[in-house]
């Protein structure tokens, strides 16, 4: 199959087919950052109308040694995963927080009423 991409010279088409796959990566990174928020707006919800608190240090301690072991099994910076990995909790725990004081004001929170 024949495309225009095939009379561009060497470095312009090798660079267009590795942002082609950086692309489809962040496609994908973008889905299951999505996921995982929508699951841990669940939890947040269940934390809310159970009276737990927002953040579980004990929880995020584990997390963080089975992801140090998956960086480097994976050849993944560790201190970018550490950072990373702070980043995410960080905006999870702001979420937790601001669904309980939702939930506070109007206890038929809606997230957990969606099913
Ligand atoms: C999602 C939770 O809440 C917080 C957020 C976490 C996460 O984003 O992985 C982990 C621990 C908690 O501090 C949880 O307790 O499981």
């Amino acid at each position: 199959m024949t495309s225009k991409n095939d009379t561009l010279p060497d470095p312009t088409r090798q660079l267009t087919a590795l942002r082609q796959r950086i692309d489809n990566i962040d496609a994908a990174l973008i889905y299951m950052l999505a996921e995982r928020f929508r699951c841990t707006a669940d939890v947040g919800a269940l934390k809310a109308s159970s009276h737990l608190p927002a953040c579980d240090p004990a929880r995020e301690k584990e997390q963080l040694t089975r992801l140090h072991a998956l960086a480097q099994d994976a050849g993944l910076d560790i201190d970018f995963t550490k950072k990373f990995f702070a980043f995410l909790v960080g905006e999870v725990i702001a979420n937790h927080k601001a669904i309980a004081a939702q939930f506070q004001d109007t206890p038929q929170n809606p997230v957990l009423n969606k099913e």
